[in-house]
C-alpha cells in the first residue's frame, strides 16, 4: 500500500478546478475541426502531436497528426512522450483526451517500417520508446479519455486500452483490436494484460489468438470501448465525460487508479529489459522479417487495387 500511495502522490500533479466552462456543450465534426474556447492555448508545437489545453476546464486535447495513418514510429512516440510530460507537469491540466487529427484513423499501431529491415539498435530504441509511452499513459494521475475517431488496430488499441474511458464513433467501418497474429507476430504480454484487464480472460484468449478486429458495435458489446457516439458528438461527449470525472476528488481517484493498475505496471517494470530483448530477438528472425515484409506488401497492394 505504501508504494501505491507513493505512486499516487508522485502522480498527483493536478489542482482542484472550481470552474468548468461551457466547452462541454461544444459539438464539432472531428478533433481537427474542434472549436477551442478562448481560454484554450497551444500547449505543444510538435509536428505530429497537437495539444490544446483549456485552462478554464482543465481539459487538454492531444491530437495525433502523423499522416497518413498515425503510425507509431520512433519519432512519433518520442514527440508524444515530450508533449505528455509537459501536460503531466502542468497543474492547470486535470484530464487529457487522446484523439486523431486525421480522418478515419485513430492510429494504425506501431510503424511497421520501424520493425522491418532496421538494425537491432534501432529496434531497441523503438521498443523503449513504446514502453515509455505506455508507462506514462497507463500510469498517469490525470484522467485520460480516448476519443476513437477511426481505425485502431494493435498499438492503436493499446493506446486506447491505456486510457480510463473509451468513446468511439458509432460506425461499423472503424475497427479496433489486438490483431498482431494476423501479421504473423505476437503481441507482448503487457498488450495482452491490458486487453484482459478490460474485456476479461476468455474474450482476450479468443481475441489475441484470432487477432480479432472488432467493429464499433462489437467493441461496445465486449466492453472494449465504453460508449459509442455519432461522429459530430465525439469531442463534446469526451469533454462532458471528463467533467463528470472531475467531480471525484483527484487524490482519492489517483490512489484508487494506482491500486487497480499496480500489478500490471509492476509486471512490466520488472520485465522491462527482458521485454526489449524478446522484441529484438523476435524481430531478428528471418521468418518474422518475412511476415512483416509480406504484410507491408499486402497493405500497399490493397491500395493499388
Ligand atoms: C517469443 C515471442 C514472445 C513475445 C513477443 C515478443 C515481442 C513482440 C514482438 C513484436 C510485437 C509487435 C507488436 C506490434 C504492434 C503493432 O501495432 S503492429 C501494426 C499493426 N497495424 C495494422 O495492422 C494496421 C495496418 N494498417 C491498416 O489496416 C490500414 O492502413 C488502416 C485501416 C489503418 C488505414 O487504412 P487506409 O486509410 O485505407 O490507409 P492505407 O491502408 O491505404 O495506408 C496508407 C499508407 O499507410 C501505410 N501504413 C498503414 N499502416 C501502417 C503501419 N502500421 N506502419 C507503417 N505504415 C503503415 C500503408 O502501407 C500506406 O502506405 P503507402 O502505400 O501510402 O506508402
Amino acid at each position: 500500500m505504501a508504494s501505491v500511495l507513493r505512486q499516487a502522490a508522485r502522480l498527483a500533479s493536478s489542482r482542484c478546478l472550481t470552474q468548468l466552462s461551457a466547452a462541454s456543450s461544444t459539438s464539432r465534426l472531428g478533433a481537427s475541426s474542434y472549436n477551442f474556447s478562448p481560454s484554450s492555448r497551444n500547449a505543444s508545437t510538435s509536428s505530429t502531436i497537437k495539444v490544446q489545453l483549456d485552462s478554464n476546464t482543465g481539459v487538454a486535447i492531444m491530437m495525433f497528426q502523423n499522416p497518413p495513418v498515425n503510425s507509431m514510429s520512433l519519432d512519433f512516440m518520442t514527440e508524444f512522450v515530450i508533449a505528455w510530460d509537459k501536460l503531466e507537469l502542468d497543474k492547470s491540466c486535470r484530464g487529457i483526451i487522446l484523439t486523431s487529427a486525421l480522418p478515419n484513423v485513430f492510429s494504425a499501431g506501431l510503424d511497421i517500417m520501424d520493425m522491418y529491415g532496421t538494425t537491432p539498435e534501432h529496434r531497441t530504441a523503438f521498443w523503449k520508446a513504446l514502453q515509455e509511452l505506455w508507462l506514462k499513459v497507463y500510469g498517469s494521475g490525470k484522467i485520460v479519455v480516448a476519443a476513437i475517431n477511426g481505425a485502431s488496430p494493435a498499438g492503436g488499441c493499446l493506446m486506447a486500452l491505456s486510457c480510463d474511458y473509451r468513446i468511439m464513433i458509432d460506425n461499423p467501418k472503424y475497427k479496433i483490436g489486438i490483431n498482431e497474429t494476423k501479421l504473423g507476430i505476437v503481441a507482448p504480454f503487457w498488450f495482452k494484460d491490458c486487453l484482459e484487464n478490460t474485456v476479461g480472460y476468455r474474450m482476450s484468449e479468443m481475441s489475441v489468438q484470432y487477432g480479432i478486429l472488432y467493429n464499433s458495435a462489437e467493441a461496445l458489446k465486449i466492453g472494449l470501448v465504453d460508449q459509442l457516439v455519432p461522429e459530430d458528438k465525439l469531442i463534446s461527449t469526451a469533454t462532458e465525460t471528463m467533467i463528470k470525472w472531475f467531480a471525484i476528488p483527484d487524490y482519492a481517484r489517483q490512489i484508487s487508479k494506482a491500486m487497480v493498475r499496480k500489478a500490471t505496471m509492476d509486471k512490466m517494470l520488472a520485465g522491462r529489459e527482458a521485454d526489449i530483448t524478446n522484441f529484438v530477438t523476435f524481430t531478428n528472425k528471418d521468418s518474422i522479417q518475412k511476415s512483416l515484409g509480406m504484410y507491408m506488401e499486402m497493405l500497399k497492394g490493397r491500395k493499388a487495387k
